[in-house]
């Protein structure tokens, strides 16, 4: 990854000598968001919520919580009102916007199937570069650096669909990273893959640049990279603070289906 250049995505903005130090926008911000499918069962009741930019925060919740809506819904996929969200400055709702959204804003989906499609993995992980109008030099050189950050550097000329479930994953991923998005949307990150694969996926969520959400059932990967977690519960934040405080308390943790890492306990 070329970190400098996707830290310059999410600078601080410059101020005049002597001024007062302005907050930064948030990176992401969902104002009082709320979903419902066509058969009216709501998913997201008001959710609302900031991050700075740079932040790396998690989102748990039981099975069915409304995590997966969340994320279509910052990603433009899922239209619809009420409520209102922005990632990187874009409006997700708005048609001019959500066509630049794949440049500000990485999504990596739980099924790794719904986003390989290309013949090779290197093809599939130039998809995005060449869509945003790279050159080739450029796309090859993205293409590289993003199989190299997933472990996946000798793996450019297979076939997606005959990868092991990890590797796929990582596939997945590399293809979101090579498009070096400000923001990143990880929908179960850890799912399928082996103690070293995870070891080395933490290690690398926790070196990316960017602003992260990710939301994971794996308690663990939260305590390892997210400072801050949000609890989301049948479609509303049920809390929202430091990792290590909420995960760490029982009553929240039954409440909410999930259980206190052994770590912490
Ligand atoms: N296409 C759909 N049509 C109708 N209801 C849906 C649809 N997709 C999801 N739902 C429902 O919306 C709610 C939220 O689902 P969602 O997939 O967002 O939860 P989740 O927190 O990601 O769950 P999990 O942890 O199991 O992946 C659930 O009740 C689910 O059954």
């Amino acid at each position: 990854m070329r970190n400098a250049e996707l830290a310059t995505r999410t600078e601080t903005i410059e101020r005049p000598a002597g001024s007062a130090p302005r907050a930064l926008p948030p990176a992401l911000r969902a104002s009082a968001l709320s979903h419902r499918y066509a058969d009216g069962r709501p998913a997201l009741e008001g959710v609302s919520f900031d991050l700075e930019p740079g932040a790396c925060v998690a989102i748990v919740g039981p099975n069915g919580a409304g995590k997966t809506t969340l994320f279509l819904r910052l990603c433009g996929v899922l239209n619809g009102k009420p409520g209102q969200a922005s990632v990187g400055g874009l409006d997700p709702a708005v048609p001019e916007h959500r066509k630049k959204l794949p440049e500000v804003v990485g999504v990596v989906f739980q099924n790794p199937d719904d986003q390989l499609f290309s013949p090779t993995v290197a093809e599939d992980v130039a998809f995005g570069p060449l869509n945003m109008g790279h050159p080739p030099g450029e796309v090859r050189a993205r293409v590289a650096d993003a199989l190299g950050a997933v472990g996946l550097s000798g793996a450019g000329e297979r076939v997606p669909f005959q990868l092991s479930g990890g590797e796929k994953r990582r596939a997945a991923l590399a293809g979101v990273l090579a498009m070096r998005p400000a923001v990143l949307l990880l929908d179960e990150p850890s799912m399928f893959l082996d103690p070293r694969s995870r070891r080395e996926l933490i290690g690398l969520v926790r070196d990316l640049p960017g602003t992260k959400l990710i939301a994971t059932h794996d308690l663990d990967l939260v305590l390892d990279t997210c400072p801050r977690v949000l609890v989301l519960d049948a479609g509303r934040i049920a809390a929202d603070g430091p990792a290590e405080k909420l995960l760490a308390d029982p009553e929240l943790m039954e409440r909410h289906g999930l259980e206190v890492p052994h770590r912490l306990r």
